[in-house]
């Protein structure tokens, strides 16, 4: 549905995007992730047709973005960083300005304008100038303008920036409600929102593309991954030197760390699977346990080894 191949931008000598290849099919919700100044709205700007790239090649269902950028643009629908532009405009005024550009005309136009202020819920402001709505609103005049023509692709640079809490879990549900029938990318701050709406994520740094994969792979390689995570605290607890001797014993237990008192964090070395054999010892001991899991690993983990080049294998700690 839409394939970038070595997308480059340049401002003067310094590279924003640096060579940023993908491809996102139907029915998948691509999440870019990535530290400030990464290259994400950039990439966002160059497969909208909103910048032209110093190299690489942008296709658009099939069609040459950079070729035919008219009839690309009718295939995206685009959420820009920030605030919608014609401050002085009504969600009603703009909305319509923009179905007009979109080629939407008379009943049609007015069905599909009532649909998604419906759907997004901007009836009570539709009448009130932009410049005067409270940043959630604006955000949401912005989602309006970005679906009105239905279109197959969809990128939306912070979606949920500025929604409260109701608001953003509002803007997750949509987009996994228009998710089966278009192509989506998102870009975000929010590490959880990626495992809440996202089918794949990419992190970007310095212009590069860093990692690629499911929530489920990219939690995958935090050192948390596996980690046994127990809390155990009350009469007979032993201090915490105690218990990680007696952990760091197991076979496949790499490190033992304290996270808050009581709160101890058993690490397996890479493969391995410790739950049982330290559920096991605890038992065993009969310290007072208060609480265990298994920890699916953690993405702002990953996100900051990642992002900042110090990703490497669990070792064992001294
Ligand atoms: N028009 C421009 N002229 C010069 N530098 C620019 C221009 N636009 C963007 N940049 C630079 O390119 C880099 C990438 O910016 P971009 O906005 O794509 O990052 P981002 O990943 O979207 O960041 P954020 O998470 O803060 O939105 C930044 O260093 C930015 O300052």
């Amino acid at each position: 549905m839409l394939e970038v191949s070595d997308l480059v931008k340049r401002f003067g000598p310094f590279a924003a995007v640096d060579g940023i290849s993908f491809r996102v099919q139907r029915g998948e919700v691509l999440g870019f992730l990535g530290p400030n100044g990464a290259g994400k709205s950039t990439t966002m700007k160059m497969i909208t047709g909103f910048l032209g790239p110093t190299a690489g090649t942008v296709t658009v269902a099939g069609i040459d973005a950079l070729a035919d950028p008219i009839a690309a643009k009718r295939k995206i629908g685009y959420l820009p960083e920030g605030a919608p532009a014609y401050p002085d405009m009504t969600p009603a005024g703009y909305l319509s300005f923009i179905a007009d550009v979109r080629g939407l005309k008379g009943a049609k136009k007015r069905e599909r304008i009532a649909e998604i202020a419906g759907r997004i819920e901007l009836e009570r402001v539709m009448h009130q100038p932009i410049d005067t709505l409270s940043k959630g609103f604006k955000r949401r005049v912005g989602l309006a303008q970005a679906l009105l023509h239905d279109p197959e692709i969809l990128i939306l640079d912070e979606p949920t920036d500025g929604l409260d809490p109701n608001q953003k879990h509002q803007v997750r549900d949509l987009i996994a409600e228009l998710s089966p029938e278009k192509a989506i990318i998102i870009s975000t701050h929010i590490l959880e929102e990626v495992s809440a709406v996202c089918s794949r994520a990419m992190i970007i740094a310095r212009g590069k593309v860093v990692a690629d994969g499911t929530p489920d792979e990219l939690m995958a390689r935090s050192r948390f991954r596996g980690a046994v995570v127990a809390v155990i605290e009350g009469e007979g607890a032993p201090d915490f030197e105690t218990i990680r001797e007696d952990l760091l014993k197991l076979p496949g237990v790499a490190a033992v760390e304290q996270e808050a008192p009581g709160r101890l964090t058993a690490l397996p070395a890479e493969g391995a699977m410790i739950a049982d054999a330290v559920s096991g010892l605890i038992r065993a001991r009969g310290w007072p346990m208060r609480s265990f899991h298994v920890d699916p690993g953690r993405l702002d983990e990953v996100f900051r080894s990642i992002t900042s080049g110090r990703e490497g294998p669990t070792e064992k700690a001294a």
